[in-house]
């Protein structure tokens, strides 16, 4: 079997400097007439949760597309590690080390949880031999337990699995790539409460093995339990940035809705 796992800490690379992974400035996006995003700044650090929050319409999408690689800024600057950037498309992402996990998970129902994680990526002794599966299911199940993420089995196909369970497998299934920079689309949308908590959960296992996580989500209780920085988005502009831990949800919600007058954020300001 040739299978080299080794899953746990290479996600663990920051920068010597502690600069930011990833740094998005004055990124412009139009779609025709419709100013999408006007020059906006998001920056996300190594052990980082950065929530991403706005109205519908607010830009949110258009930015993970943006760093996914699935379409372009027609201005605007990326920056990983301090080096400027271009992210043509979503394997672009996948080689700067970005991964994106989408609303509709893009899981096989009727395959395993093993076959999911690994597919379009599966394990071969060589190129002509026929598919590892036991390597695949062991290097799953090793990925699994690093997120302590339960699942019946990793022989378990998915549509037997929860909410939550099916989004820890999406999570697992970019792991395998290595990423260092995870963009996770509304991930506890239409979950149970326990099914959140547990993806909440999973986020900061995440941070804890270094990614710099940039999460998108409607609801402010789940952000403000897990993010470190929550960035606002108001028709397209930055509109405040707050710490997590100390701003009150009056004030990010006064931002969202457009109480307050754009706001760069202080960091933002060279
Ligand atoms: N492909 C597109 N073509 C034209 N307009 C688009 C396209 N994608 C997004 N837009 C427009 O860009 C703006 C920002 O949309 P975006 O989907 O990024 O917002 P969002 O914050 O993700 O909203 P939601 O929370 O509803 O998903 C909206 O006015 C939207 O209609």
């Amino acid at each position: 079997m040739a299978l080299d796992v080794e899953w746990t800490t290479t996600q663990d690379r920051p920068r010597a400097d502690n600069g930011p992974l990833l740094d998005l400035r004055r990124v412009t996006k139009r779609f025709g007439a419709v100013e999408a995003l006007t020059e906006v700044d998001l920056r996300v650090h190594a052990h980082e949760v950065v929530a991403l929050v706005g109205d519908n319409g607010a830009g949110k999408s258009t930015l993970a597309k943006i760093v996914s690689g699935v379409i372009q800024p027609d201005s605007g600057t990326i920056e990983i590690d301090g080096e400027p950037v271009a992210i043509p498309n979503p394997a672009g992402a996948h080689v700067l080390g970005i991964s994106t996990v989408f609303q509709d998970l893009a899981l096989c129902e009727n395959l395993s949880v093993a076959a999911n994680i690994f597919l379009g990526r599966e394990l071969r002794a060589s190129k002509h031999s026929p598919m590892d599966i036991d390597g695949m299911e062991l290097a799953s199940a090793q990925i699994l337990r690093d997120l302590t993420v339960t699942v019946p089995s990793v022989r378990t196909p998915v549509r037997e699995l929860s909410g939550g369970q099916r989004q820890a497998v999406a999570i697992a299934r970019t792991l395998t790539t290595r990423p260092r920079i995870l963009v996770l689309d509304e991930p506890t949308a239409a979950l149970s409460v326990v099914q959140t908590a547990e993806v909440l959960m999973l986020v900061e296992r995440l941070r804890e093995m270094g990614l710099g996580v940039v999460i998108i989500s409607h609801n402010l209780a789940d952000l403000r339990a897990v993010a470190d920085r929550i960035e606002v988005l108001r028709h397209g502009r930055n509109n405040g940035s707050f710490d997590a831990g100390t701003a009150a949800p009056e004030e990010i919600i006064g931002a969202i809705a457009g109480a307050t007058r754009p706001i760069r954020p202080a960091w933002a300001t060279r």
